[in-house]
């Protein structure tokens, strides 16, 4: 384990280090961008010629993003109760890159709500997008959040995890990308002061944990998450239980497929980002998530409960300090 990256970045975890200007706009460092008459946001359905960004996303101050449509949607609906907001009556909230036949993206206020599909390529070609939308829009200090489910390591089904850092399965706490034929390395950093403020605002009632720790960030739902029920299967049961402990050893508390490049890409943009995941199963007591469909369901709920908490909280200072986020 890159234990020694992991702490050098928790070091210098300070948004705003890399991309971020002062006035709060981030910068993303692609000089051709500024270059392009046009810009296609193929996977999103979206165009800078047929769409303006400023007009259907300027106000936007928060993104959340998890890996299905149907979980986003009704994160959505969710958003439009706690923050008190009305559909006139008979209408419904529209897919707004339902033309992409990709990803799934709703608004809601101040925030969007978009599906990322499952593994690092996946939400790594949604954050390109998503980060050019917020800059094509003037959208100023952006936070970011993947509202997920992961498996516990030594946590309890239920449990909700906040990353705290990031590793790949070997350990590195880099997001390592070949380009033109040579690896960039990225440090996959996420803000923690984001993180205390979500710990902030975890509801004592609640009858689950939430904890934070290091997030394995794995290529792969099976023989890449040590399981004994994939296809193939070259390791015993002893060595697979080894392997978790010794991950729970070096405080890793979960495995999702996502948080490396997540944490890495919005770092590289000094915009704000948080992995919040809720377990389906401890890892240390089995591999198939069994447990009812209508209880994971339940369970999925709660980072959604903790993250739009938060924005909630956020909205709420603005307008009592009558400033803008
Ligand atoms: O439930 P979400 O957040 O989509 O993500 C988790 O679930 C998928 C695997 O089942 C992976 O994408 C993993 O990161
Ligand atoms: O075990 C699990 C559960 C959800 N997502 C993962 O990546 N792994």
């Amino acid at each position: 384990m890159d234990r020694t990256c992991v702490k050098n970045n928790r070091n210098k975890t300070k948004s705003g280090e890399n991309g971020e200007k002062r006035d709060g706009t981030f910068h993303l460092q692609n000089p051709h961008l500024e270059r392009m008459d046009e810009d296609v946001l193929y996977h999103l359905g979206l165009n800078t010629t047929s769409h303006n960004f400023v007009e259907m996303f300027g106000d936007v101050k928060f993104v959340c993003m998890g890996g299905t449509a149907n979980r986003m949607e009704t994160f959505a609906y969710y958003l439009l109760d706690v923050l008190g907001l009305k559909l006139p009556t008979g209408t419904t909230l529209i897919d707004i890159s339902r033309n992409s036949h990709r990803y799934s993206m709703y608004k809601v206020g101040p925030v969007l709500s978009i599906s990322h599909g499952m593994g690092v390529p996946s939400i790594g070609i949604l954050l390109h997008e998503i980060m050019k939308l917020l800059k094509y829009a003037k959208v100023k200090d952006p936070v970011l959040f993947r509202i997920g489910t992961c498996g516990g390591i030594g946590v309890e089904g239920g449990t909700i995890v906040i990353s705290e850092d990031a590793v790949d399965g070997l350990g590195s706490s880099y997001f390592q990308v070949p380009v033109l034929g040579k690896i960039v390395r990225r440090p996959a950093v996420f803000d923690k002061e984001l993180i205390e403020e979500l710990k902030d605002c975890v509801d004592p009632k609640d009858s689950y944990k939430t904890v934070t720790g290091i997030t394995l960030c794995a290529d792969d739902f099976y023989e890449g998450q040590g399981r004994l029920d994939g296809a193939f299967c070259d390791y015993t049961e002893a060595e697979k239980m080894e392997y978790l402990h010794k991950l729970k050893d070096q405080g890793v508390v979960n495995f999702e497929m996502e948080a490396l490049v997540f944490a890495a890409l919005t770092h590289h943009a000094g915009i704000r980002a948080a992995d919040v995941c809720v377990a389906c199963l401890d890892r240390l007591k089995g591999d198939q998530v069994n447990t009812p469909k209508d209880v994971l369901y339940e369970w999925q709920k709660r980072p959604q409960k903790l993250v739009a908490s938060y924005i909630k909280k956020q909205l709420e200072k603005c307008m009592l300090s009558g400033t803008n986020l």
